[in-house]
């Protein structure tokens, strides 16, 4: 029997509906893909993909007519296998029309596998592909059967006409079915729209009449009805809440919410990938024109590379053919340019010199990225490194690696790879013919969505393992961090078994991870094994039939092998870049974190003359909602002293942290020398101010370095005497490396009262105008703080002076003294007139404190003790006559209950003259100015 084909080609091959419909064969697929390509990266870029609130009715009945489209080529297909058996006959059809239905093959199925694998597709890009399909199916159709030879139809062409007539019923029902589903899920909503107002005129919330809304009655049930958990967090991606979020995954999550949220704001892609051009000025090289070349050159680099990279595998050929006689080439010439091309894309030729080309580049990115990162960082305001935790930011600085690596990615190896495999699927078509073009696509089409998949599936698993990694650390570090308590409480035991079960959890996830990888690499190998077999099969056909050579063989053989690099990174790198970018994310939001406190354009700086300070109703709120400074409104005249006192959480610190700008204040302003702080340079004004704050902090440095930090350029004479003033001079000389000594993280090596002694030696050192303490002596004993107010006394000399203090002996000679409470200035005025003042919150807290020492204690005279009772003395020096003339007076102020309980003991057991130490005392006034 004759091939009707062949008949067919004979007949119409020189008539021009002929060339009509080979064009249609290739150009149909071709049209569908890139309009399905184009259409889904518009939905994507514009974010359409992720705004999809509700899946399509229809959608697996839809999935199923495109299934069956697809076997309806599959038909056509076997029906060619069946009649080339049945009439021995090859090739079974013209190539453009068995190319042509394995495309379809290939382009529908690709849509197939990405419709059954997002969770919420966009639609047109498939319902478009149908509906090319719709229309081009009849066209080609009639082109066909109006091309065949023979006007009847044979059985073969039968089923044939009838696969194509199946398969254009599948795909009109499937835009049919979606088209019906849109319809009903509108009509639908027009009737929820409407019962929901019904119902919110009744006053309850839909959840209420839904049946199919369990998460509202469990919640109901658990007592927790009423409350709705903030609908734009992922639920997926927030953490459950029977597992404790590791910090890694904290960070993760919460740059993954960031990313959406931005990706939200900007609307598409587009703008959002714009919002990274933040950067650029790092990435690129701006002002360095030697590394700009570089970059040039880097990029001929590869363009040569990627000539290189089809020159290796045809010249392999070439010597194969001069070998066996193929060609009239020399083939010892032939291998010796093979030598020099393998020379240039070894590691010793093109890419040394790409990598030394690079290398300044890169470094020089990350460089700037950091630095400006790290200023960026250290020029923020109090309120982002209140809000940041460190290691956050530290993580953020480092992730400028990431944005490198984004664009190395994407500009270094992604581009020059697709170069590759365009280049390969051109060169193989050109030589083998579009049999084996179609090959090399469709291996590499299924390779990459298989990749993909069971890299996606793995991510859970790897998930999985990173917190069992973080658990395994966080148990170890508990352990070793928290030595002295696990011996203290005998509790070794409980760590082992801890930390083992920590392991063991890891390493089981961890095998599974591997096992898994190792899975995924097998099937993609096997993948990309199929192509190259039926590539080899292909070109064997193609040589045994004269129409290639062995050495185009060795030429395909070696090209398959190369490309098997691309293909792999090509299925990581969407993994890769979504990763980096979270990372670069990180940063971007820092880099885009405005300072809260800076300077206004042009600022001067401040102008002193003398450190008049005023707050002029003065109102503060962190967060912008509490208020937690109100209408503070007082001022200091020069070298005067003011102190604030009140309860903890007052708003003390506060005060000092907005007179040294940390923020600024919400209403109101701060003057000094009748300048409001808002409008001179920040520089200058902090210049001015010395601060020894509540919780010193000193670097892991020497002594020496540790002052001097307050003024770089101090000579060592100079860190000495502050260290005098400061009354630890001596303390530091016993130490074994004197002023060399190493304090430490944070100064955890020195006593309380001497990192305090040390903060104060800094500041000393500043010769601030103005000084700010809080606190500066909460950690000493009484002893030490009678010292450290000598150093205290030398430092505020003629300066203008704020104190926050609990202790009241450290401020009772301050010139005013402010009470603060809730925010707001309670009660001002002097030591004296405060501790007469009736009701008085001072007063009240004076006697309270009233520190009194056994007299034996303190005497250091020789004169020869009294025997009897001890009579107790307070500290401060005041004298037994003014002791009880002020004790007299407080006396007459009538004090709370509390107070009045603790005073009478404390009375008592002064009259007792108890021995045990200090103890409180309700009394004292008077005492000489001394603090
Ligand atoms: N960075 C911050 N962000 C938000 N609130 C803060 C911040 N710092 C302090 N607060 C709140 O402001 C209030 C006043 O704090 P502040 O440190 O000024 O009190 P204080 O009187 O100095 O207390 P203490 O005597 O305990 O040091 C407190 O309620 C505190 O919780």
């Amino acid at each position: 029997m004759e091939n009707p084909y062949e008949k067919m080609a004979d007949a119409v091959t020189e008539l021009p509906l002929r060339q009509l419909l080979v064009s249609l064969h290739y150009a149909y697929p071709i049209v569908v893909f890139l309009y399905y390509a184009i259409t889904s990266i518009i939905a994507v870029c514009t974010l359409q993909t992720r705004t999809i609130d509700q899946e399509h009715p229809r959608r697996k009945l839809i999935q199923w007519l495109l299934a069956f489209g697809i076997t309806t080529y599959f038909t056509q297909l076997g029906n060619l296998v069946v009649q080339a058996i049945l009439k021995n006959q090859f090739p079974l059809a013209e190539q453009d029309i068995i190319i042509g239905l394995l495309s379809c093959v290939l382009v529908f199925g690709v849509e197939f596998a990405g419709l059954s694998d997002s969770e919420k597709p966009v639609w047109y890009p498939y319902i478009g592909s149908l509906g090319i399909g719709l229309v081009l199916e009849p066209v080609l159709e009639f082109l066909t059967l109006k091309t065949r030879p023979s006007g009847l139809l044979d059985l073969a062409g039968i089923v044939d006409t009838a696969a194509v007539g199946a398969r254009y019923l599948f795909y009109v029902l499937a835009v049919l079915v979606y088209f019906e589903g849109v319809w009903s899920e509108r009509r639908e909503k027009g009737t929820d729209s409407e019962r929901q107002s019904l119902l919110k005129t009744n006053g309850h919330t839909s959840h209420d009449s839904d049946p199919e809304d369990h998460s509202s009655d469990e919640s109901q049930r658990d007592g927790y009805g009423g409350t709705t958990s903030d609908s734009s967090t992922d639920a997926s991606q927030s953490p459950t809440t029977n597992t404790v979020e590791s910090p890694w995954e904290r960070r993760e999550r919460q740059a993954n919410e960031a990313m959406e949220k931005r990706l939200k704001e900007k609307g598409n892609w587009v703008t959002y990938a714009k919002s990274f051009l933040v950067f650029f000025p790092y990435v690129w090289p701006v002002k360095h024109r030697s590394l700009q070349i570089r970059v040039v050159l880097v990029g001929v680099c590869l363009l040569t590379m990627n000539a290189i990279n089809v020159l290796i595998p045809r010249q392999l050929g070439i010597i194969t053919d001069s070998l066996s006689g193929a060609n009239n080439r020399n083939p010892w010439t032939e291998v010796l340019f093979f030598a020099g091309l393998k020379l240039v894309a070894s590691e010793a030729g093109l890419s040394l010199l790409r990598q030394w080309l690079w290398i300044p580049v890169e470094y020089y990115s990350f460089d700037a990225l950091s630095t400006a990162a790290y200023s960026h960082v250290l020029n923020l305001s109090s309120d982002f490194h209140d809000t940041k935790s460190s290691s956050d930011i530290m993580m953020a600085i480092q992730s400028g690696q990431s944005i490198s690596n984004m664009l190395e990615s994407i500009c270094f190896r992604a581009v020059p790879m697709l170069i590759d495999m365009t280049v390969a699927f051109i060169y193989l078509s050109v030589t083998f013919g579009p049999y084996e073009g179609f090959i090399s696509i469709a291996t590499g089409a299924i390779f990459l969505f298989i990749a993909t998949r069971m890299i996606s599936k793995l991510k859970m698993a790897r998930r999985g393992e990173v917190s069992a990694w973080f658990k395994e650390h966080y148990v170890r570090q508990a352990g070793i961090q928290g030595w002295s308590t696990v011996t203290c409480f005998n509790q070794v035991g409980h760590e082992e078994a801890r930390y083992s079960e920590a392991v063991k959890d890891r390493v089981s996830k961890s095998q599974t991870v591997y096992f898994g990888y190792v899975l995924a690499y097998a099937f993609q190998f096997l993948v990309l094994l199929a192509g190259l077999l039926a590539g080899a099969f292909l070109a064997v056909y193609q040589i045994t039939h004269g129409q290639a050579t062995a050495g185009q063989f060795i030429m395909l053989l070696t090209y398959w092998a190369q490309l098997v690099t691309p293909l792999t990174f090509f299925a990581g790198l969407g993994k890769s870049i979504s990763k980096d970018l979270i990372h670069a994310e990180q940063l971007l939001e820092i880099m885009q974190t405005k300072p809260t406190v800076n300077d206004k354009d042009g600022a001067p700086p401040l102008h002193f003359t003398g450190g008049r300070v005023r707050f002029d109703n003065v109102w503060f709120s962190y967060d912008k909602k509490k208020d937690i400074l109100k209408n503070i409104d007082f001022e200091a005249t020069p070298g005067m002293t003011v102190a604030f006192v009140g309860a903890t959480g007052a708003g003390k610190s506060t005060i000092l942290k907005l007179l040294d700008r940390f923020y600024d204040v919400t209403k109101g302003s701060i003057q000094i020398d009748g300048q409001d702080i808002r409008d001179v340079n920040l520089f200058s004004l902090r210049a001015q101010v010395g601060i020894v704050p509540q919780s010193p902090i000193l670097f892991d440095d020497t002594i020496m370095n540790n002052v001097r930090y307050a003024r770089l350029k101090a000579t060592d004479e100079e860190v000495y005497e502050a260290c005098k003033a400061a009354s630890i001079h001596d303390q530091i000389m016993g130490f074994s490396d004197g002023y060399q000594t190493r304090v430490g993280e944070r100064g955890v090596k020195l006593s309380g009262g001497e990192l305090q002694r040390v903060a104060i030696a800094r500041a000393i050192l500043k010769r601030p105008a103005i000084v700010l303490l809080d606190e500066a002596t909460s950690a000493v004993d009484t002893e030490t703080e009678q010292k450290i107010q000598e150093a205290l006394r030398t430092l505020c000399q003629g300066r203008t002076t704020f104190i926050v203090a609990h202790r009241l002996s450290t401020i009772m000679n301050a010139d005013r003294i402010i009470v603060v409470g809730g925010g707001e200035i309670v009660e001002q005025g002097s030591h004296e007139e405060l501790i007469l003042k009736e009701n008085g919150k001072y007063a009240e807290l004076w006697s309270k404190q009233i520190f009194v020492k056994p007299k034996d204690k303190e005497s250091t005279d020789d004169k020869p003790r009294v025997k009897g009772p001890k009579v107790a003395r307070i500290v401060n020096d005041l004298s037994p006559e003014a002791t009880s003339s002020v004790l007299a007076k407080v006396k007459t102020t009538p004090l709370t209950p509390r107070a009045n309980g603790v005073t009478k003991d404390s009375t008592k057991s002064v009259e007792d003259g108890n021995d045990d130490g200090d103890t409180m005392n309700e009394s004292a006034a008077g005492s000489k100015k001394e603090v």
